[in-house]
């Protein structure tokens, strides 16, 4: 896996991922939202420079210009909750791909520190030699993004796989490196040394989907 760290260089993204950790800022649940889908934009530019690029003539009201354009079909992928204002930054410049949802969330049988993923909802077009770029703002143990994965296979075999996240833990991104194709990109803003005993990103953020959009009944 090609690993892209965008906070490895210092840009005005930094200041997204400082609001959207801050106890004191991350409760503004629209700059919450709104912090990830600019992520999702600059995640986005930078992913574009490594697509292939087709010159193309356009007409300007003085004559031609050749302008080369992504030659891809892209198909964006997001896994809901939190992926929605991910999916959102994502399609502000990808504005013509086709969209895919999948849902994944921890499931608790026991009501102790153990879970598994539930995938139960998918609506996506086929993703036969399509770039797929897959987008959740954590990655956390990995399992999401694996289990996510598994299950869009029954959509076909994308060309490319692109990756998008905001925080990441060491051991979730070791943990996928051995799951997905060498050829597969992750683009990701910064990555955490921990997680803690119940898979949260130490020092993370908390949990995503309920600072985007509430708390849930646990079911
Ligand atoms: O890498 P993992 O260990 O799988 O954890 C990451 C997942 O956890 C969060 O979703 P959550 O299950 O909280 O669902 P939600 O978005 O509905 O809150 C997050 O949005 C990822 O999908
Ligand atoms: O730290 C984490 C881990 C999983 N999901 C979150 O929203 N945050
Ligand atoms: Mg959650």
């Amino acid at each position: 896996m090609h690993i892209h760290h965008l906070l490895e260089n210092n840009s005005i993204a930094n200041k997204f991922i400082a609001q959207l950790r801050d106890i004191n800022i991350q409760t503004d649940r629209m700059r919450f939202r709104r912090n990830i889908e600019r992520l999702g934009e600059v995640l986005g530019y930078e992913l574009s420079k490594h697509l292939n690029y087709n010159d193309t003539s356009v007409t300007t009201p003085l004559g031609q210009a050749n302008v080369p354009l992504p030659a891809e079909d892209i198909v964006l992928c997001s896994i809901l909750r939190a992926g929605l204002p991910l999916h959102n930054g994502l399609l502000n410049y990808f504005d013509d791909a086709e969209n895919s949802f999948i849902s994944a969330y921890r499931h608790h049988p026991d009501n102790d520190e153990k879970f598994e993923i539930l995938v139960e909802y998918l609506a996506s077009p086929s993703l036969d030699n399509k770039t797929l770029i897959l987008a959740d703002p954590m990655l956390a143990t990995g399992r999401s993004f694996v289990n996510v994965m598994k299950a869009l296979e029954s959509m076909g075999t994308p060309k490319n796989i692109h990756l998008v996240s905001v925080i990441g833990a060491k051991e979730g991104i070791e943990y996928m490196q051995s799951e997905f194709p060498e050829n597969t990109h992750l683009w990701i803003a910064t990555i955490d040394e921990e997680l803690n005993e119940r898979g949260y990103i130490v020092p993370g953020l908390g949990d995503a989907g309920d600072l985007c959009y509430g708390t849930k009944m646990q079911h």
